[in-house]
């Protein structure tokens, strides 16, 4: 049995506005999505968010919310990805293009679903209506979702 990958996944938001990075290589790469990545030994989920949001985008947050957990398994790969989703409205800095990620602001009703991952198109309207989320989605590669289930619920 194969431990899951704890992945962190942060979307800086302000009132009516998102800030997204467009992924310049490696996994998700060409796909626009929150700062984020693996969480290093010896430091918590937290703390690797706050981590991988400077690293990937300049911003330094001094607290960020849990919002969401999503677990992706992907056929033929025994390792479950367990992905944290935190969301901070208060930063210091100014989004930084890196080697990594060129960050963009995209307005809440301009949200460029078509180039993120697919299942972003079904738990992003509840991140933007502020609601906590789960969910557990069986890709085939990395653009066809063969099945998903996926609730609000009150407390992750
Ligand atoms: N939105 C979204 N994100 C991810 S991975 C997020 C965590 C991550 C991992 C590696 C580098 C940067 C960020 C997904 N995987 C499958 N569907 C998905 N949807």
């Amino acid at each position: 049995m194969v431990a899951n990958k704890v992945l962190t996944l942060v979307l800086i938001r302000e009132a009516s506005r998102v800030l997204l990075g467009m992924k310049k290589r490696g996994f998700g790469e060409g796909r626009w999505n929150g700062f984020g990545g693996k969480v290093e030994k010896g430091e918590t989920i937290l703390q690797g968010a706050i981590r991988e949001l400077r690293e990937e985008s300049g911003l330094q947050v001094t607290h960020l919310d849990e919002v969401g957990r999503l677990m992706f398994e992907f056929i033929g790969d025994p390792q479950l990805l367990e992905v944290h989703v935190f969301t901070g409205t208060k930063y210091t800095g100014v989004p930084t293009e890196t080697n990594e990620m060129r960050p963009c602001w995209y307005a809440v009703d301009k949200i460029p679903l078509k180039e993120m991952w697919p299942d972003d198109k079904y738990w992003f309207p509840m991140f933007l209506k502020g609601s906590k989320f789960s969910g557990y989605f069986k890709f085939e590669g990395h653009n066809k979702i063969l099945e998903y289930d996926l609730k609000e619920v009150e407390k992750l």
